[in-house]
């Protein structure tokens, strides 16, 4: 057990690359805390595709032991928070679990939208913030700039920014010693009744159900009989331990220490995130203040390629929904598609990476239908329904109205882009709420309809700033507006995984958009396809795909057999991709590719 006062939590935020995990890598370097020869880059991303991405998905934390200038050893708890916009929600959660942050903003860069939303969550989290101006080893670096910047735009005072490099070294001396002296130490009470705070949860294939907590109040033992407050489930304490960042047992965890137990729990979903542990006998009487829950706001199908792969795809998704309790998952049936799944997740990044890991991990060829969010949809009979899937729109004779949501989007560009930004956000039914500058930078921020963010509005943001711009959204509500089922027919069949939501008012222009598009992309056939798009019965667009004549084939030069072998292969390849759809097969791609949108 640590005396309080010797204790430091905190956390590390920043806008995606700025150099976060980088810079945690080398305080647990310099510390001593893993043996160089161990050390492997990005220590802290655990998963093979966190690191090929370079993204941080789970929230991960280590302790550090450091003797500071005062001749003290100090214990140092860092909480690892992810940077990218789906993941906003472990920010929030983990932020509660610490008393301060290091604010890492790249000196080249300067602020970033990420860098506002997290550090404003920080300010939530009454943080006390240092500021670290980062990658100071490059000739681009402007520190004063960039200091001056957090004190314009955040408000918080930059004087005693620390200069750092994470990737040489420098500043890294500096760093560790204002985390003891500019942080505030944990307060708790080693006599009061447990209070734990449960940061996260995640399945180990050897030990099970793996929970990190933070002690707030009294002490945690191993063979303690612990109730979890809002589920109300009771366990014994098996295993404590600490990560250095390797697991460690300890005996006990008292007031200020994070460390993590295991209790024979079965499943990921039994501990609540933001939950509070407390003993089953003589136990808290009130439980922490929660987290905001985690809910899915993206909504799609995952099908098998092909259909006889559905149990092996149920039991992976089973699997890597026992890992993530933010994931949701039920059985659905398509006419088109057969058996799969409706899936929830936090945002697209997060659908990518459940389906790349499915895909990868368990060898399943997937089809992805297009991505919806959730629409309430008010009954006549005032009943209120969510929808998450359009082929699941009732009959509209007894629709009262619908509600979408609608997000707050913070977006940072350089000036000169900052036309093509509003002619995006106002093309996507943006409201504007705000335009400041910041330097040379524009900030904008919109109200915008999730709908039409989800799916590529990221991409386009990218495309039309050449990369420049910054961005990152909240979620702020639901809101009423002139919705409608587009249904798209080929060659008369309804596929169903081709139906989306849509503005009234833009229907016309999404349907020829679709239908021009599935044009190229369903390959042509021995007959005549028309490609439609409806609203109910009524046909709002329409391209016809004309009929084979030869085969492929022929077209090949003289007796070019490698060739023409070549090109039989990739036709099989790409048949494996396809589906059938009454006569006619689609590729996979086209379920997404037909719903991008070119504005
Ligand atoms: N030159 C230089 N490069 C750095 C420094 N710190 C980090 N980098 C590089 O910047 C890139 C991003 O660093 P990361 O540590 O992965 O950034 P991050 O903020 O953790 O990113 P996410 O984990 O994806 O949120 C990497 O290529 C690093 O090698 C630095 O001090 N100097």
């Amino acid at each position: 057990m640590t005396e309080l006062s010797k204790i430091r939590n905190f956390s590390i935020v920043a806008h995606i690359d700025h150099g976060k995990s980088t810079l945690a890598d080398r305080l647990i370097q310099s510390t001593g805390t893993v043996q160089d020869r161990d050390m492997k880059e990005q220590l802290l991303d655990a998963m093979d595709i966190e690191r090929e991405r370079g993204i941080t998905i789970k929230a991960n934390t280590v302790r550090i032991d450091y003797e500071a200038d005062d001749g003290e050893r100090y214990v140092l708890n860092l909480i690892d928070t992810p940077g990218h916009v789906d993941f906003a929600y472990e920010v929030s959660r983990s932020m509660r679990a610490v008393e301060g942050s290091l604010l890492v903003v790249d000196s080249t860069q300067g602020v970033e939208a990420q860098t506002l939303a997290n550090v404003y969550q920080a300010i939530d989290a009454d943080h006390e913030i240092v500021p670290v101006l980062n990658k100071i080893d490059l000739p681009a670096a402007d520190c004063d700039r960039v200091a001056e910047q957090i004190e314009d735009v955040i408000g918080i005072d930059a004087t005693d920014a620390i200069r750092v490099s994470a990737k040489t070294g420098i500043g890294i001396k500096d760093t560790l010693e204002a985390i003891v002296k500019r942080l505030p130490a944990p307060t708790g009470e080693r006599d009061a009744p447990l209070k734990a705070m449960l940061v996260d949860s995640w399945y180990d294939a050897y030990l099970g159900v793996i929970v990190l907590v933070r002690i707030m109040d009294g002490v945690l033992k191993k063979g303690d009989q612990i109730k979890m407050m809002q589920t109300n489930a009771r366990y014994g304490v098996d295993r404590i331990g600490v990560f250095r960042p390797a697991m460690q047992v300890v005996d006990e965890l008292g007031p200020g220490e994070i460390g993590f137990i295991t209790a024979s729990i079965k499943q990921v979903r039994d501990t609540k995130v933001g939950d509070t542990i407390t003993h089953d006998k003589k136990g808290a009487e009130t439980a922490l203040p929660g987290f905001k829950p985690s809910v899915p706001v993206v909504f799609c199908g995952l099908f098998p390629v092909d259909s006889s792969e559905f149990e092996d795809l149920r039991d992976a998704i089973e699997k890597l929904a026992l890992n993530d309790a933010s994931f949701s998952y039920e059985m659905e049936t398509s006419a088109a598609l057969g058996f799969g799944f409706r899936c929830g997740f936090l945002g697209l990044l997060h659908l990518e990476v459940i389906r790349d890991r499915i895909e990868r991990e368990y060898n399943i060829e997937l089809i992805t239908t297009a991505p919806s969010v959730v629409y309430h949809i008010f009954m006549k009979d005032g009943e209120m329904l969510e929808l998450h899937n359009p082929a699941d729109m009732p009959d509209l004779s007894k629709v009262d109205h619908l509600e979408e949501p609608r997000i707050k989007a913070t977006i940072l560009v350089p000036d000169e882009y900052l036309g093509d930004v509003l002619k995006l956000c106002q093309d996507r039914r943006g409201i504007q709420q705000d335009l400041s500058y910041a330097g040379s930078r524009a900030m904008v921020v919109y109200d915008l309809p999730l709908n039409e963010v989800v799916f590529d509005f990221y991409d386009r943001l990218k495309s039309v700033t050449k990369g420049y711009a910054s961005f990152d959204y909240q979620m702020i509500g639901y809101r009423a507006d002139n919705l409608v089922k587009m249904s798209v027919l080929v060659n008369d069949e309804p596929v169903d995984a081709l139906s989306t939501m849509v503005h009234r008012d833009r229907a016309e222009q999404r349907g020829r958009a679709m239908c021009e598009k599935l044009k190229d992309l369903i390959p042509r056939h021995m007959f005549k396809i028309p490609i439609q798009a409806a609203i109910g019965g009524k046909v709002i667009a329409r391209e016809t795909l004309s009929a084979l004549r030869k085969d492929v084939t022929a077209k090949c030069y003289g007796g070019d057999a490698t060739r023409k072998r070549k090109l039989l292969e990739k036709q099989k390849a790409g048949k494996k991709k396809m589906r059938q759809f009454g006569r006619v097969e689609i590729p996979q791609e086209a379920f997404i590719s037909a719903l991008k949108m070119d504005d």
